[in-house]
């Protein structure tokens, strides 16, 4: 048995033969380390909330041969002096692009950069779905980049953070419940037709898609999703009847994109394809399928 230890206070105790040794970001439920056993390094994630740990550690299961989500190593429930401590051993990832955002100047990322976010993160979703899964939590805080490759630094982007992912249907097409119950259309961030009272969807997956792409654009999303509830609720309701009036000047180069976003329904099959087609409609004078790098530019490391 460990002693008694807060979430936050983790540093030096081993799990499942992993050392914790640094502490990387705390979130409202937990936090995360960067651990190692040998030369192997990985992520440690505990938290104080057991039913987001134990669902994300069956997501994580589920989708491990998906190369889009970290891999996942183990889930360890360690006896402390207060209580069950819940951790998931997996994949270490590199920066979350919300850390991203903040760093690039006028925290706008420069648009040949975002289509390939963009292209990328829509097969992130597109493999999510493809496991029956709906991740429900998509922000561009939960986006991050791969540990870079070496010779040449070349990275993919990946989708963390599946405490709030949902298996959603079963082989045969039937719609799952989900018995807990939970209120995403408190969620300031959710879709249109999630704060009207809908279960999120895979559609619902890719409109907050959408909402994480225009604040990496550089629109100041925190700001509106500060507007009251009404106002915030119209903004999403034009985005999808109007986007190309209602998106701010500076992503209305976006607009095939969210035209073919609008277009989405629960029934008819998504066509990620397509949907990557309008991100490079949208920037044809870039290759949105182009891989993405971390270099460094004026000593920064930069995702470009
Ligand atoms: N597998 C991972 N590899 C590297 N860093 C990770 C990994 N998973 C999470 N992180 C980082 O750990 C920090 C804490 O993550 P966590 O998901 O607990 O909180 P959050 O997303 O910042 O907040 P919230 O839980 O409120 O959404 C974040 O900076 C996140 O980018």
């Amino acid at each position: 048995m460990i002693r008694a230890v807060t979430i936050k206070d983790l540093v030096g105790v081993d799990i499942r033969g992993y050392h914790l040794n640094r502490l990387i970001g705390t979130g409202s439920y937990g936090a995360v380390y960067e651990a190692s056993s040998g030369s192997e390094r990985i992520a440690v994630k505990a938290s104080i909330r057991s039913s987001d740990v134990l669902n994300e550690a069956v997501a994580l299961q589920r989708l491990f041969y998906c190369e889009f989500t970290p891999k996942y190593f183990f889930h360890e429930e360690t006896p402390t002096q207060n209580g069950i401590l819940h951790t998931i051993g997996q994949e270490l990832l590199g920066a979350d692009l919300e850390s991203i955002r903040q760093r690039v100047p006028w925290h706008a990322i420069k648009r040949p950069t975002l289509v390939r976010i963009a292209w990328q993160a829509i097969s992130c979703l597109q493999a999510v779905h493809s496991y029956n899964l709906v991740h429900r939590d998509v922000k561009l805080g939960n986006f991050a980049v791969s540990l870079p490759t070496s010779p040449n630094h070349r990275v993919t982007i990946k989708i963390f953070d599946l405490g709030l992912a949902h298996h959603y249907k079963d082989d045969d097409g039937n719609l799952i419940d989900d018995s807990t119950n939970p209120k995403f259309n408190v969620m300031k961030y959710c879709s249109f037709e999630v704060a009207m009272g809908c279960e999120p969807m895979p559609k619902d997956d890719l409109h907050q898609l959408s909402y994480a792409i225009l604040y990496a654009s550089g629109y100041d999303f925190l700001q509106k999703m500060k507007s009251p509830p009404d106002e915030l609720i119209a903004w999403k309701r034009e985005m999808l009847r109007e986007p190309s009036k209602t998106l701010p000047p500076l992503a209305r180069f976006l607009t095939p994109w969210f035209e073919a976003l609008s277009e989405l329904n629960d029934i008819v099959p998504i066509d990620y394809e397509n949907l990557k087609q309008k991100i490079q409609q949208s920037l044809p004078a870039h290759n949105a399928s182009a891989d993405l790098y971390m270099e460094m530019l004026d000593g920064e490391p930069t995702l470009v």
